[in-house]
């Protein structure tokens, strides 16, 4: 089944309980956005994983260095999964996984920026991510003729456990799940609409 993951793009801790209290009874996974991360600092994982502690808490800090460490110190403060760059040193990927294996957690390679990213994918899946995410930013969808199609089908030529992640919504959820991906990441979708616990139902009805 395919799971929901709502990215919680706000900017302070209250926003960012306050979203998650409302969305937590339809997903199954809870992203701290890499803007909040870096407005909050890692405090913000500490109070949502305390908050949903049955919750996988999803730290998006998108490390491009120091893999080892940045994982530590997110897994240390409550993280269950922590983002390194596909387009990082593949040293940076495997520091990050002996950390993972440390603390008994994961890490989930984000393929934002990358050319070939089915090719990537099979690469970090050998040194031991836990999955990988098939990512278009948010510039990227600003961009005019930005479609999810090429992403949902290099998810599925990859062949890997993947996630999707580009601005995905109630109009594009069903495509997402049928390429495959083990997860779907809703942020804008959910924290911008005027009901996001009615959104992020409507988008767990649409995975079911
Ligand atoms: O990591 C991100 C941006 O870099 C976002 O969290 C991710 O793209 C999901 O949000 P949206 O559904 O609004 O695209």
């Amino acid at each position: 089944m395919t799971k929901l993951q709502v990215a919680i793009d706000l900017l302070t801790t209250a926003d960012a309980l306050a979203l998650a209290e409302k969305v937590a009874p339809h997903v199954d996974i809870i992203e701290l956005g890499t803007p909040l991360i870096k407005s909050e600092g890692l405090g913000v994982i500490r109070a949502v994983k305390d908050a949903h502690p049955d919750k996988i808490v999803f730290a998006d800090l998108k490390t491009a260095d120091a893999g080892a460490l940045e994982a530590r110190i997110a897994f240390e403060a409550g993280a269950d999964l922590v983002t390194v760059l596909g387009t990082a040193d593949d040293s940076t990927i495997l520091g990050a996984v002996e950390a993972a294996k440390e603390a008994g957690k994961g890490i989930v390679v984000d393929l934002i920026g990358v050319a070939d990213k089915a090719a990537r994918a099979r690469q970090v899946v050998d040194l031991g991510v836990e999955f990988v995410e098939f990512h278009a930013g948010l510039d990227e969808q600003a961009q005019p003729g930005f479609s999810l199609t090429t992403l949902l089908e290099a998810g599925t030529a990859s062949e890997v456990r993947f996630s999707v992640a580009g601005g995905v919504n109630i109009h594009s959820i069903t495509a997402v799940k049928a390429a495959g991906a083990d997860v779907a990441v809703a942020g804008g979708s959910i924290y911008g609409a005027v009901d996001p616990a009615l959104a992020a139902a409507a988008l767990q009805a649409e995975l079911n």
